[in-house]
């Protein structure tokens, strides 16, 4: 493992919300391939590490790098693009659209062209490029057009977008299937029990084609045969080339998927090592004391 190039760099990071240090020089790396478990007890300041990871709010100090590229100052959807992706610790789906339709979403946050040809859609056949040419290519209305005009192109008599829409739904149905739901498709996301929101959750954020994927407490509320069904799903995750952080309150679920783990406690780092070091940890275990893991 210690072989295995560095894939995120957290570098230093301190992050102060007026007069609450919420990360105190956190420094730590996520190995290609590797899950690594991000853990501490309440307010220790996991997910304010994910919020900086994915560009959510800007670190006071410090460096965080991706692949050796920057991340702090760059825009969140440019992140998704450079390949992390996240879910929530509360669940954030689009209610009203099917289960297929929130993945597909997912793929347009990585396929830039595929969001505005979608919505030009309906009147893309009737335009003719010529009577296109006059139109401001400055103005967002321009650059909206213009981008008509390439999805417009034809391949063997289908359309680009609508090549590039079937790939994606193919693609949306794949990940419903892998992450176990792909039975419940067409099913509005609202109408889906709180489990396979979850799941589905994990889908969309796959859609983007990540190579970091971080997810903030994807079994809060799982019962065990659940939570046992999801360490196997963040595995068939891992073996198909993504690598995982993973915040997680069940010490056991922690454990038993994690190739090592981060501990966080009041903003700073107090160990780091496999999870067999971190249990034997006597900082770790003095943070955990008292803290209900409901594994225990
Ligand atoms: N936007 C914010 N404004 C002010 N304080 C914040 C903000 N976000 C986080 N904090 C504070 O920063 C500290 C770390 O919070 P964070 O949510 O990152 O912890 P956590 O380890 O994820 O906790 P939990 O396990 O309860 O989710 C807490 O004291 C929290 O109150």
């Amino acid at each position: 493992m210690s072989e295995r190039n560095n894939l995120l760099e957290v570098d230093n990071v301190t992050i102060r919300f007026g007069g609450v240090t919420a990360l105190d020089g956190v420094d730590f790396s996520v190995k290609e391939g590797e899950i690594l478990g991000l853990i501490g007890p309440n307010g220790a300041g996991k997910t304010t590490c994910f919020n900086a990871v994915t560009g959510v709010v800007k670190p006071t100090s410090g460096a965080i790098r991706f692949r050796g590229k920057t991340l702090v100052g760059q825009q969140r959807h440019k992140i998704t693009r450079l390949g992390i992706a996240r879910t929530f610790q509360n669940i954030r789906l689009f209610p009203e659209m099917t289960a297929l339709e929130n993945v597909q979403v997912g793929a347009d946050a990585r396929h830039k062209t595929s969001v505005v040809g979608a919505l030009f859609r309906t009147w893309r056949v009737p335009v003719k490029p010529h009577e296109l040419v006059e139109v401001d290519a400055k103005s967002g209305f321009g650059r909206a057009v213009q981008q008509v005009r390439r999805t417009g192109q034809r391949i063997f008599g289908l359309s680009r977008h609508t090549l590039e829409e079937r790939a994606a739904k193919e693609k949306a149905t794949e990940l419903l299937k892998l992450v176990g739901i792909e039975h419940r498709a067409g099913e509005l996301a609202r109408s889906l029990a709180y489990g396979e929101q979850r799941r589905l959750e994990i889908a969309r954020a796959l859609a983007t084609e990540p190579g970091l994927l971080c997810l903030d407490e994807p079994a809060a509320g799982f019962n065990p045969a659940e939570k046992e069904s999801l360490l196997e799903l963040i595995r068939k995750i891992r073996d198909t080339g993504v690598t995982v952080l993973l915040i997680e309150h069940d010490m056991r679920l922690v454990m038993g998927v994690t190739d090592r783990i981060v501990v966080l406690e009041f903003g700073k780092k107090i160990a780091e090592g496999t999870p067999a070091e971190v249990r034997e940890n006597p900082a770790v275990i003095a943070a955990y004391l008292g803290v209900p893991t409901d594994a225990a």
